[in-house]
């Protein structure tokens, strides 16, 4: 299927490598912030994914579908997919160093992604330039080679620390940036170089 220009990088764009402090394929990327949705290892309603680092720029992604994922009967909303895939696309600015944030995300959902499954997302990042990172990403029925459940497009913008300061609660910043945790897993991520 061919996608919008705006989800596509020009032909001849590089394909980046990980920045040289970005943690080696096979890592844990903790959670880069305990209030995340996506991530979060504490919230209760979250969907605490788990993400790990691929080769190159890439992760892999796990989201184990629960009851208190349902759209339909049975059956993942196709919102909280589309989440999952925000998240896993989101962890590849870590592995180039860049703080990013979600211009475009496009979701294609190709067969239903019952209750009880698990989703195995694969993302990559496709081209870099200027701020924009472009990526996309696969979600296999419960196995990482499974059948294509969802795929997805994405476009993120890098951005300063000041995004976060000047446009979300700079008390929520300050006490995220304390935790030693989300430091130390850092996700490559220098807020405050
Ligand atoms: C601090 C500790 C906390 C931890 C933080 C963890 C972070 C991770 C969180 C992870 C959570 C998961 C992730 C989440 O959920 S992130 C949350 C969801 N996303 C957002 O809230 C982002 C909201 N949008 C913005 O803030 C701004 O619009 C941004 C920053 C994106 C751009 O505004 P800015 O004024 O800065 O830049 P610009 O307008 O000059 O654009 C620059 C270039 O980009 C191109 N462009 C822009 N938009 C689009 C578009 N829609 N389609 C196509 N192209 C687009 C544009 O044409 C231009 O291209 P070019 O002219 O250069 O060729």
């Amino acid at each position: 299927m061919s996608r919008p220009s705006s989800l596509t990088p020009s032909p001849d764009v590089e394909v980046p490598g990980p920045h040289p402090s970005a943690p080696p394929p096979g890592t844990e990327l903790g959670e880069h912030y305990d209030g995340c949705f996506g991530c979060g290892e504490e919230l209760e309603n979250g969907l605490r994914l788990r993400t790990r680092v691929g080769e190159g720029v890439s992760v892999d992604t796990e989201f184990v579908v629960g009851p208190g994922h349902q759209g339909a009967p049975g059956l993942a909303h196709g919102g909280l997919l589309s989440c999952a895939f925000d998240e896993a696309l989101g962890a590849l600015g870590y592995l180039l160093h860049q703080p990013a944030v979600t211009a475009r995300l496009e979701t294609d959902f190709k067969r239903p992604v019952p209750v009880g499954s698990t989703l195995f997302i694969h993302a990559w990042c496709t081209g870099v330039e200027g701020r924009k990172i472009y990526a996309k990403a696969v979600g296999r029925l419960n196995a990482p080679d499974g059948p294509v459940a969802v795929e997805a497009a994405s476009l993120f913008v890098a951005v300063g620390f000041e995004h976060f300061m000047s446009n979300g609660r700079p008390e929520d910043v300050r006490r995220a940036m304390q935790n030693p945790d989300v430091v130390k897993a850092a996700r490559a991520f220098e807020v405050n170089p």
